[in-house]
């Protein structure tokens, strides 16, 4: 089995006001505009995207300037994991929803492999997404560990 491993963390500091991205699948767009709209206030301060029908709904329905990407069924969840790659994302609010299965399980399956990866924090639900939007660390600067590219290239280039 192969258990390559980046050889070593590096440090990756977020700013104080963080790019969000904010997913529902189609079960779970109620939610998630429920839920949205509980937090319009501290969300308005920080730089949203979405995969395009979930942030068309939050632009035309709450009025919230989300960035609207491909559609999830599209390649948007794709766009976003390579968001996370470049370290262009901050948090990571995604509704997935356990009871529909969806034509693009790998692109979900990729994006939430791609921020554990990068430990980007994740919330599924809205629950989750409560504690993560009343931490004390959204509206500050905050360092965490990410695995170091470098090290990763040298360690396996010959
Ligand atoms: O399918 C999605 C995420 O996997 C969401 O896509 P939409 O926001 O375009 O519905």
């Amino acid at each position: 089995m192969n258990d390559a491993r980046p050889p070593r963390q590096a440090i990756r500091t977020l700013q104080a006001r963080k790019r969000i991205a904010l997913i529902a699948h189609d079960g779970k767009k109620t939610e998630m505009l429920e839920w949205a709209a509980r937090w319009q206030e501290t969300l308005s301060r920080h730089e949203l995207l979405g995969t395009g029908t979930t942030a068309g709904r939050l632009r035309s329905e709450l009025g919230l300037p989300v960035e609207g990407l491909m559609s999830g069924p599209l390649g948007g969840d794709q766009q976003i994991g390579a968001r996370i790659a470049e370290q262009a994302l901050d948090v990571l609010i995604f509704f997935w929803d356990p009871f529909a299965p969806q034509p693009h399980d790998p692109d979900v399956k990729a994006l939430l492999r791609l921020a554990a990866l990068w430990n980007v924090p994740v919330a599924c639900n809205a629950a989750s997404a409560d504690f993560l939007l009343s931490s004390p660390y959204l509206d500050e600067r905050y360092d965490m560990s990410i695995p170091d590219a470098n090290a990763w290239a040298d360690a396996r280039s010959v």
